[in-house]
């Protein structure tokens, strides 16, 4: 089966959406897989002079040994695994002249579980960075609104399977979120591929 892309309409960005990256057999067995074997871990986030749990599980990936510091974070990797390499050489595929030093984790463990308004524009990911973000289990909405003109929004459901790469200017004047919800719903992995410099 072909692959579909969907590019997103969005003005200043280059965000293309894989539906079916992985087909659900595939997606169900990296859910389990990842859920069992990975290390997650729960930090404290700094908002506004005060600290409180990341409302998330998290773990961190590399081949070269280099720190990722977000919020007043700064999380050590651990060296690649078998499982997200595979992952990672599956999506370097799509993106010739890419190469993914990095993977950053996210358990969103029930709706009450989200990640606030970012970019991904940490100096280390470097000017115009390439973030590959692959979805397992409990689909999820991911929003996002224009750093400058209030009127830019999109929403989207990220499902399982799926891949968004998100490239060009988009981090420098987009950001994006995945809410809390109320609804009852189950785990949903998320994978980040990223170049540290
Ligand atoms: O969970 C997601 O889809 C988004 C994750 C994200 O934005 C991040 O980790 O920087
Ligand atoms: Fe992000």
């Amino acid at each position: 089966m072909q692959l579909q892309a969907h590019k997103l309409d969005l003005p200043e960005s280059d965000i293309v959406y894989y539906p079916g990256f992985y087909d659900h057999q595939e997606a169900d067995h990296l859910f389990t897989i990842l859920k069992r074997d990975t290390p997650w871990q729960q930090d404290d986030i700094l908002v506004f002079g005060k600290t409180y749990p990341q409302p998330r599980l998290t773990a961190l990936y590399g081949n070269n040994g280099k720190p990722y510091s977000y919020s007043n974070i700064t999380m050590v990797p651990h060296p690649f695994t078998e499982d997200l390499l595979s992952i990672k050489h599956k999506i370097e595929k799509i993106l010739p002249g890419t190469a993914f030093t990095t993977c950053l984790m996210n358990l969103y463990r029930h709706g009450k579980d989200s990640n606030g308004w970012h970019a991904d524009d940490e100096p280390e990911l470097g000017q115009n960075p390439v973030i590959a973000s692959i979805t397992l289990g409990e689909e999820r909405v991911f929003h996002f609104k224009h750093r400058d003109k209030k009127e830019l929004r999109h929403k989207m459901i990220l499902e399982h399977g799926s891949l968004l790469i998100m490239k060009g200017e988009t981090q420098h004047r987009w950001l994006h979120q995945i809410p809390k919800t109320s609804r009852a719903i189950g785990e949903r992995i998320n994978l980040t591929f990223r170049v540290i410099h």
